[in-house]
């Protein structure tokens, strides 16, 4: 049996570059992938998704051109779905290869393609593309594996044809008319890529309004500027049972005690992920998971069986490509470089790539209320922001919530152009420890968007 000094099951966000720091320090290193190298986010994720969505904004821009005072000779805009897939299929590759590049540069690292499982406590076991089984060893072990798409439970859906965040993104042609399960990250990503391509998209969201975890203002912008653009949308809406064959789709979904039937031509499942755990066969080992198939960890992502370790989407908690990474780094550190880092005090930012987007970093109000802080609110409409109205992107608002004893940012919501780099501007902010005064008089360019920080922290002396 073949010893390494670790082993990185799933080639994801952390498992890459942990395994790369690995083999720089002279460790030998075993990476297995059942898949495609560069996991979710390269292959499935962010990379593609943002790719497309890029195109999908250009066609937007020219739809509505005539806002900036330029007219098209035609009246209607084509989209080439096919060239679309394959700029995204490049960009993509592009990645993919970059990453094994730079696993196959290290001479420590060895990649072994298949499914792989726990066939003891320090062994792991690989069932390769040919069916062969090898199994391997080592002193640690990494579980990297992500998550994947939850297919609900609704009558009828098992007999129907449905797309899923990966299958939708090769498909042939636009849907005329997209209904898609699940308001939150996914679905409305994808649903105004596919609005804005020209399909028609209704979004069905079982909780009273969209992205659940956010507050309701910003739920509500989200809502109307998607509607604005198109889309039907029904929160508390719980789908109850779906017919139909290719191309002609009936979904009864419950409001209440109201019922009604909506109809469309393709459906997509965006309904949450769940943790790849199962075919890790961790029952032989004493790795624990909770009842969603998560894999629990302590603070320092010990998992119950010492000597391995999980990170990324298959332990609980964010699901993003950045908490992965960081995920690695807190490994690294606390095991060979003798640090005490904890996932506990670590800030989770993240956005929405919508367009506009949504940028989020620390509390949202309703969890400062929940937790009893004393807080003010600063927000400032996108209207009153000189770069907005100067470009023409005036929809949404910037949130801080301001802790109302110490000045300091507790966190913040932009809805609005380029709010995911507004976010970042305040989440250094907030890790520097600065105050709302010091950012309301703080001296920034003119006439950027991050300048009207100073003017979101203004509404504070109203
Ligand atoms: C459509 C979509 C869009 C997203 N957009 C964003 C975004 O914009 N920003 C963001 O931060 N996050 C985004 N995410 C989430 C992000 O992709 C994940 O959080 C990120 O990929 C972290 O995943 P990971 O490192 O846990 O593992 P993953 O990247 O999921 O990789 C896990 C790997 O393990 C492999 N594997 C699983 N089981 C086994 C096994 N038994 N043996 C061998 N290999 C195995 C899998 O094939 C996979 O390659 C998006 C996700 C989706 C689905
Ligand atoms: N920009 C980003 O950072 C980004 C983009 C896409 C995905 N992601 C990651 O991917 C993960 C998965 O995203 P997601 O949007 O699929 O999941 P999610 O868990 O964020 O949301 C799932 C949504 O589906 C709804 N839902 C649940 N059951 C349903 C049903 N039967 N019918 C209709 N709706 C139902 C839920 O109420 C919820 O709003 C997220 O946790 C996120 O971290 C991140």
């Amino acid at each position: 049996m073949e010893k390494f000094d670790a082993i990185i099951i799933g080639s994801g966000q952390g498992g890459n570059p942990l395994a790369r720091k690995l083999a720089k320090k002279g460790l030998r290193t075993a990476i297995i992938e059942k898949r495609l190298i560069g996991g979710t986010c390269i292959n499935d994720g962010c990379t593609p998704t943002k790719s497309m969505i890029a195109c999908a904004k250009a066609a937007q821009t020219v739809r509505e051109a005539a806002q900036w005072g330029i007219y098209l000779d035609q009246h209607s805009v084509s989209i080439d779905l096919p060239f679309i897939v394959e700029r995204k299929n490049k960009i993509v590759t592009q990645f993919r290869n970059g990453t094994i590049r730079s696993l196959e540069n290290e001479p420590d690292i060895s990649i072994f393609y298949g499914t792989a499982a726990f066939s003891g406590i320090r062994q792991v076991s690989i069932t390769q593309p040919d069916d062969k089984v090898i199994t391997i060893e080592a002193t640690n072990i990494f579980i990297n594996t992500g998550a994947a798409t939850i297919i609900p439970e609704i009558p009828g859906l098992s007999e129907i044809p449905y797309l899923t965040s990966t299958s939708i993104l090769d498909i042939k042609q636009i849907p005329p008319e997209l209904i898609v399960l699940g308001g939150s990250y996914i679905g409305l990503e994808m649903g105004q890529l596919f609005q804005r391509l020209g399909s028609h998209v209704s979004i069905i969201e079982p909780g009273p309004h969209l992205m659940s975890r956010e507050d309701a203002d910003v739920a509500a912008v989200v809502k109307n500027m998607l509607e604005t653009e198109g889309m039907t949308i029904h929160t508390s809406s719980k789908p109850d049972k779906i017919s139909g064959t290719d191309n002609t789709l009936s979904l009864d979904i419950v409001s209440g005690t109201s019922r009604k039937t909506i109809t469309g031509t393709h459906l997509l499942v965006a309904t949450g992920r769940r943790p790849q755990s199962a075919e890790l066969q961790l029952s032989n080992t004493n790795v624990t998971t909770d009842e969603k198939g998560f894999i629990q960890v302590n603070d320092q992502l010990e998992t119950t069986c010492p000597g391995i370790y999980a990170m990324g989407d298959v332990k609980p908690g964010p699901a993003f490509t950045h908490i992965s990474y960081n995920d690695h780094l807190l490994l690294y550190k606390n095991l060979f470089e003798n640090k005490q880092l904890s996932i506990k005090s670590r800030q989770v930012p993240y956005c929405m790539f919508t367009d506009p987007q949504l940028g989020r970093i620390g509390l949202s109000e309703k969890e400062a209320a929940d937790k009893g802080y004393p807080f003010k609110v600063a927000c400032l409409g996108m209207d009153k922001v000189a770069r907005a109205i100067e470009t023409g992107q005036t929809t949404g608002f910037m949130k801080a919530i301001v802790h109302a004893a110490t000045d300091k940012i507790l966190g913040a919501a932009i809805i609005g152009e380029q709010g995911g780099e507004i976010m970042s501007v305040l989440q250094m902010a907030m890790a520097g420890d600065l105050t709302a005064t010091q950012l309301k008089e703080m001296v920034f360019a003119h006439p950027l968007y991050a300048e009207s920080i100073n003017n979101l922290f203004m509404t504070l002396e109203k």
